[in-house]
């Protein structure tokens, strides 16, 4: 399979979002909803991405209580949701109720379990009381929600070459993604499309860079390119 581009919606509204897909090419199949636009939107958002036949990615990070959990799970596959993301740090429990309730449904969605946000680093790990390295938390949290029964990880590019030789069939999803002279904004763990291909990514989320380009179609083709040349 090859790795998937996913453009993150990351923008307040419907007129944004649309004037957004209007401006990106017809060759991207996977689109991010996220906390900003879900928020300000609500599930309607899903429709106009459904119309134009794209894969959806929804990321609302669900971290609750087992039961709260697989009940979002149910309700967002019922709006045709391809991809979802859970926290791993929601434990074994949460994590089995989300995977079985995925299960249950008519068309089960995939889930996939975040690790470390990108947002962090070693330095916050002290913080959040954390003793372990981020390679060596990717890689518990990842035991923890496969053998959960989760389909997949999301990591920054840097753990992701571990996580794909320990879980060879899973999903690997890596925010965090820019160019070599791109902006990086509040993300910490960053890398190349081509190093995160390189590693084994399966899916890239690209939000900031194509979404706020002046010319976001080019952006992406550099992208697209830079991914490419990782295969050959
Ligand atoms: O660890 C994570 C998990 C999710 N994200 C999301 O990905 C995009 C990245 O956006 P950029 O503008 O390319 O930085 C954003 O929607 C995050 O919510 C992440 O960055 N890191």
């Amino acid at each position: 399979m090859n790795p998937a581009l996913i453009v993150a919606l990351d923008v307040p509204n419907l007129t944004e979002m649309e004037k957004t897909l209007d401006r990106l090419p017809d060759s991207i199949e996977w689109y991010k909803v996220g906390l900003e636009i879900f928020c300000a939107e609500g599930p309607a958002i899903l429709s106009p991405l459904k119309q134009r036949n794209k894969k959806i990615f929804l990321d609302l990070k669900l971290h609750d209580i087992p039961r709260t959990v697989a009940n979002a799970v149910k309700t967002a596959a019922n709006h045709g949701v391809n991809l979802m993301t859970v926290h791993a740090i929601g434990g074994r429990a949460m994590l089995e109720a989300a995977a079985q309730a995925a299960r249950e449904c008519d068309v089960p969605p995939k889930l996939v379990a975040v690790t470390t946000l990108t947002s962090l680093s070693q330095d916050d790990f002290s913080d959040l009381g954390i003793n372990r390295t981020v390679s060596e938390q990717a890689l518990a949290l990842g035991d923890l929600a496969i053998g959960s029964g989760i389909d997949g990880l999301v990591t920054s590019a840097h753990e992701a070459e571990a996580l794909s030789q320990r879980f060879p069939e899973a999903l690997l999803v890596t925010p965090g993604i820019r160019m070599p002279d791109g902006d990086i904004g509040d993300q910490k763990r960053v890398a190349t499309p081509s190093f995160a291909v390189q590693q084994g990514a399966t899916h890239l989320v690209v939000g900031r860079p194509i979404v706020q380009a002046e010319q976001p179609a080019n952006v992406t083709a550099a992208i697209q390119a830079d991914m490419k040349n990782a295969l050959s």
